[in-house]
């Protein structure tokens, strides 16, 4: 009787929940639909309106379009909504490099669709997919995700068969994750087009080689006709009826299924931007960008918003400062500045920060990485500076390891960037670098695939049932010595077998949204029983750095007393655990705590949610020793566990391992390169027998980041084992 009364009161309680969301939808339905009439005007000013019945047309001719068009034209937000209702049966899934374009444009679309947007109400037509969160309903139809992320859904589902149809959008990136996708759809599409279900594949970008990438699926039959803004044609569009319901007779079914391609390239951007260059190089950029922001705010009228690329986060952590010991400084004749950073290791709430309209008298400045430079509309943006430059990801050879280099972008990238003005109206570029410097700059991005280590990109592939990983269909074939270089390192995690099939510990890291090698120290942690302190550390190296950056002698002295008892002698890794630990079980009042330890308390929230979202992935994965998940949330461990989850990271890191030399220096096992511990390190100006670290970055010198001390016997014991 208890139990039935209970459950009686819990199913009162659900369907009380029930109808008061339901009720909470009604009560938002009107603003909903406000919304989306209001946007409706906007929309039928973009360059694509006109299009969309071309669209629907190529569409349907062919199984795959590739679609080109200017920045800003509209082809993010409206191609799936004009697809919407061929595809009755299936969901549309359309990918972006980034997790915040992808979530932005989910918010936008659901805007303007007049629904609600992901898991917020069961209605919800548009929903989004990123690494360690994901938003959908029921009522799905356009999904908005990651790459990697469609990846993830690929080896859960090979066929992909919730989808009729896929949008491969900013294609240009050459993203090692792209490429991947674009050969498993031309596999995929020839697998489905046998089936009562084909799939339709599309390829968007502003910039990308159009002709290389219709000649890769196939030969190209072009439809375009010169077509501007200014052409709209009014049958098209002359209602909000016609927007709505979609029920030309062509729309469903009516496929002609073939292996050729269409091309549609749509003319004319909304508003002009206007683009100046420096009249001579530039020695220091941060100078110059911190200047040019000041002519702007003090010269240009308000409101108008100012987004600047800059290389990383040091860089925008270091001009964010001065910006704003300069803006305290600023007399009230001028508007206040807001500074927000945006880089990608950032949470997803603080990247969201920059979407929300600044206060009253207020000029937004959004210090960013290249994370802003394709598909996102920045609200309030008029004016974009460009210093040129970005940290690009290049495997080192010697060394096996990827690293990340300062570099000059390419003519694309610059384009994308200047592309982030004139979205909302006319808009300002300001290129910190001569026109010749821009000329001189790379016509197009290379390939990810052509510089950066394969062992991720490769094991995907293996566990996508790929084993002739050699003869796959890249669109740009990477090097040979490349791809023997990942399979060795396969090989050498476990992840694969001796006769190149992927092995059983290979399909966990594979389902792990985490590189091979973090991936690996997971799976490895499960066996030694401390899987969930090393999810804890592993959870602060997906963040943003914990601890704060400390640049003067006396914030350098209050750190080390503040931190003093969370330091491990151990290294960074257990450091790490404390810090997590100490964090968790505070249970007064966090972000004092942070403050008070001089602790990001944005990277420890961040790190808590990566901490929750690993942990259920690890319990489906059935990686905990019982059902139950982790026991204790933040018992210290034990010396022996300790080592335990050093041996874990040495099982993935085991080529960024580097021993003490007679000199004093530290020498990788690997290539014999020199290496220094990074001052960041708790580690920093010790001694230890050998050292593990996880990232290898090279500024004045070669520095490893995230380092421990380990004991070179454990190579053998994890190598035996
Ligand atoms: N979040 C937003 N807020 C305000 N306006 C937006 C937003 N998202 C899109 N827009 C408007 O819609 C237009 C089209 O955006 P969309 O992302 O579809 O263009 P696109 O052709 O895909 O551009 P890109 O190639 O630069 O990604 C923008 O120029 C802007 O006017």
């Amino acid at each position: 009787m208890g139990l039935l009364q209970s459950e009686n009161t819990r199913m009162n309680g659900e369907m009380s929940t029930a109808t008061k969301r339901k009720r909470e939808d009604e009560a938002h339905r009107p603003d909903l639909n406000t919304k989306r009439k209001k946007l409706l005007e906007t929309r039928r000013q973009l360059p694509i309106w006109s299009r969309q019945k071309d669209i629907r047309a190529a569409v349907r001719e062919h199984d795959v379009l590739v679609l080109s068009g200017e920045t800003g034209s509209g082809k993010s937000t409206q191609v799936p909504q004009f697809l919407l209702d061929m595809f009755k049966n299936g969901k549309i899934a359309v990918t972006q490099p980034r997790r915040v374009a992808a979530i932005s444009l989910a918010r936008r679309v659901a805007d303007e669709m007049g629904t609600p947007c992901g898991s917020s109400s069961p209605a919800s037509k548009v929903g989004y997919s990123v690494r360690f969160d994901q938003s959908t309903s029921p009522s799905t139809r356009i999904k908005f995700l990651t790459e990697g992320m469609l990846l993830q859904e690929m080896l859960r589902d090979p066929q992909m068969s919730q989808y009729s149809c896929v949008i491969v959008d900013e294609v240009h990136e050459r993203s090692v994750n792209v490429d991947l996708l674009l050969g498993f759809l031309k596999q995929l599409l020839a697998e489905r087009r046998q089936s009562k279900n084909p799939l339709k594949l599309i390829v968007m970008s502003a910039t990308a080689d159009i002709e290389m990438i219709s000649n890769f699926f196939s030969k190209a039959h072009p439809i375009s006709r010169g077509h501007t803004s200014a052409d709209t044609d009014a049958d098209e569009v002359s209602s909000e009826a016609s927007w709505q319901g979609f029920s030309d007779d062509e729309a469903d079914g009516a496929v002609s299924p073939d292996n050729k391609v269409s091309i549609c390239h749509v003319e004319g951007r909304q508003y002009p931007v206007k683009t100046t260059y420096l009249a001579q190089p530039t020695e220091d950029v941060i100078d110059t960008a911190l200047q040019r922001i000041f002519k702007i705010h003090c010269g240009e009228p308000m409101p108008g918003d100012i987004l600047v690329f800059m290389t990383g986060q040091e860089t925008i952590q270091s001009l964010q400062k001065l910006l704003e010991e300069l803006a305290e400084n600023l007399t009230r004749d001028y508007p206040k500045l807001l500074v927000l950073p945006l880089f990608a290791a950032l949470s997803q709430p603080a990247q969201q920060r920059i979407f929300e309209p600044a206060p009253p008298n207020t000029r937004k400045v959004i210090l960013s990485t290249n994370i802003a430079e394709t598909s996102v509309t920045v609200p309030g943006v008029r004016f974009v500076v460009d210093t040129g430059k970005a940290k690009i990801k290049k495997f080192r050879n010697q060394i096996g390891l990827d690293s990340l280099l300062v570099k000059p972008i390419s003519q694309s990238s610059a384009d994308q960037r200047r592309g982030r003005a004139g979205r909302e109206t006319a808009g300002q570029c300001h290129r910190l670098y001569t026109e010749d410097g821009f000329q001189a700059f790379e016509k197009d991005n290379t390939p990810e695939i052509l510089r950066c280590d394969l062992s991720e990109a490769l094991l995907k592939m293996k566990a996508r049932g790929v084993d002739d990983v050699l003869n796959f269909p890249f669109l740009t074939p990477p090097p040979r010595e490349a791809m023997e270089k990942a399979l060795m390192q396969l090989l050498q995690l476990g992840a694969l077998e001796e006769d190149g099939k992927i092995s059983k510990i290979g399909q966990q890291v594979a389902r792990l949204p985490l590189t091979p090698s973090l991936g690996r120290v997971i799976v490895e942690a499960a066996t030694l029983e401390c899987l969930a302190e090393v999810i804890d550390i592993v959870a602060c190296l997906s963040v943003e750095s914990v601890f704060l950056n400390v640049d003067t002698e006396e914030a350098k002295e209050k750190a080390q007393e503040a931190r003093q008892r969370l330091f491990r002698r151990q290294g960074d890794h257990l450091t790490l655990l404390a810090a997590v630990q100490a964090y968790a079980s505070e249970s007064s009042d966090r972000r004092r705590w942070a403050d008070d330890h001089l602790i990001s308390h944005r990277a420890m929230k961040g790190a808590m949610d990566v901490r929750k979202q690993l942990r259920a992935q690890c319990k489906m994965a059935n990686l905990f020793p019982d059902d139950s998940g982790p026991e204790s949330d933040n018992e210290p461990p034990s010396e022996a566990k300790s080592d335990d989850i050093l041996k874990a990271f040495v099982r993935g890191f085991m080529n960024n391992v580097a021993r003490l030399c007679p000199d004093g220096s530290y020498k990788t096992f690997i290539g014999n390169q020199t290496v220094a511990i990074h001052p960041s390190s708790v580690l920093f100006g010790r001694k230890v027998e050998a050292i593990m670290y996880n990232e290898f970055v090279y500024t004045s010198k070669a520095y490893a980041r995230g380092v421990s001390a380990i004991q070179l016997r454990w190579l053998e014991e994890v190598l035996g084992s």
